[in-house]
């Protein structure tokens, strides 16, 4: 792992860098072997022009010597020459039937450059003697390049070192200028990397030049503007469905005249309290309630003063509850009570007094006294049914025993 991610061996600035040095690199060396082979090619041309007219002025030097039968002039000749020329390898004079009559060959041991690969060469000259447009001999000159090859390896080695010197400021530099060239960029791509990690689209890039890059980071914003306005309404919408779904599910299980649980909410709740009951957690009370002489209070004063009094039984239903009691409306002027946990019968008739006695206190509806009573009808669970239907079905009947005995009383089932 890196120190820092944003120059780690994937980022872009160090493959830019990477590149940028290795065009550099190749560059460099191209022209470096380029200007050395032209000195190389001039420094030799040079060497062997120099070599041409110095061998040129022995050969007419010796001339004479060659001519008066002077070996040892000649020798001296020679000697002379190749002390003043440290590449001198051989010199040979030739007499026209091409005998040797003087001789010189260096005693220089070979130098160890000389052993490399392409070191070591030398060139070979030979130029007539003439007198009087006569020849008379020849010189044999051959001359190696040692000082040049030496002088070209010192070149090579100095260049390479210089050239990998400035290859590494090269690349610090690059590095550096990169670095600051593409700042922004990694800002950029640090920015989306936060957005999408945190989802805060309130995030924005910084626009530092006119530029692609800058143009890029508006562009960024824009789409981050943009998707923080979705995001915004998305949410505002899903939260008004949570609502809207609150408020339908409160409509389908409320009774909107009342405010009481409707008879959906009823069943449901009398499903579930019966389980209970069934795996043998507690026991249920359940009171049917049915107003008493209801139908003459719409006939006579109408619906609405109707609703009126459906409005005031429910509040006088429920003065008397407890936490334990839950009072359902069927519909009509039917009332349900679900009693869970029931500690006994007689708790569930105290109960069933006490509504009676609330309903059927006087009331007067828009100045008129109106007779109100309720015949309520019970049934315990497990005693009088385990199952939903049957249950109702208990109750049902003892409501209609009430009302049959004479209303504004209760009956409980009978097992
Ligand atoms: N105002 C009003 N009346 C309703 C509503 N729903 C049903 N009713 C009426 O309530 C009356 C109920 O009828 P019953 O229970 O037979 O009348 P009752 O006079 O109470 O008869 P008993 O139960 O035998 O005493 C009917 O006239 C229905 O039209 C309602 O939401 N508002």
């Amino acid at each position: 792992m890196t120190a820092n991610p944003r120059l780690g061996r994937g980022s872009l600035v160090q493959r830019l860098t990477r590149l940028n040095v290795g065009v550099l690199a190749l560059t460099l060396f191209l022209s470096f072997v380029l200007v050395q082979g032209m000195a190389y090619y001039t420094a030799r041309a040079q060497q062997r022009e120099a070599a041409g007219a110095a061998a040129t002025l022995l050969a007419q030097n010796l001339a004479p010597m060659l001519a008066f039968q002077d070996p040892r002039a000649a020798q001296i000749q020679l000697d002379e020459v190749a002390g003043r020329r440290a590449d001198l390898r051989e010199l040979q004079l030739l007499d026209v039937q091409g005998r040797s009559f003087a001789h010189w060959r260096s005693r220089a041991q070979v130098a160890t450059l000389a052993r490399l690969p392409g070191f070591g060469q030398a060139f070979e000259l030979r130029v007539p003697i003439v007198l009087q447009n006569e020849p008379i001999g020849a010189l044999h000159w051959r001359e190696a390049q040692a000082g040049l090859e030496a002088m070209m390896a010192r070149i090579w080695l100095g260049g390479l070192a210089l050239l990998l010197l400035a290859l590494l400021l090269a690349a610090l530099a690059l590095r550096w200028v990169q670095r600051r060239a593409l700042a922004p960029l990694v800002a950029l791509a640090e920015l989306t990397e936060r957005v999408a990690t945190t989802q805060d689209y309130g995030l924005r890039a910084a626009v530092v030049h006119g530029d692609e890059v800058g143009r890029l980071a508006g562009q960024v914003n824009e789409m981050l503007r943009r998707i923080q306005v979705w995001h915004q309404d998305l949410h505002q919408q899903l939260q008004q469905q949570r609502q809207d779904g609150l408020a339908l599910r409160q409509l389908a299980h409320r009774d909107h005249l009342t405010g009481l649980p409707n008879r959906l909410s009823f069943d449901i709740e009398l499903e579930r309290q019966v389980i209970e009951v069934q795996h043998g957690l507690q026991a249920l009370g359940l009171l049917f309630i049915d107003l008493d002489h209801f139908k003459a209070i719409n006939d006579q004063l109408g619906h609405a003063a109707g609703d009126e009094v459906l409005i005031e039984a429910t509040q006088r239903l429920s003065s008397v509850l407890r936490d334990q009691d839950t009072l359902f409306r069927l519909g009509g002027d039917e009332f349900a009570l679900l009693v869970a946990p029931l500690h006994s019968a007689a708790t569930l008739e105290q109960l069933a007094g006490r509504l009676i006695a609330a309903v059927s206190a006087p009331l007067q509806v828009r100045g008129q006294a109106m007779p109100l009573g309720a015949s309520i009808g019970g049934a315990i669970a497990p005693q009088h049914g385990q199952e939903a239907a049957a249950l109702l079905r208990q109750a049902d009947a003892a409501m209609y025993a009430a009302k049959a005995a004479g209303k504004n009383c209760y009956r409980i089932a009978t097992p």
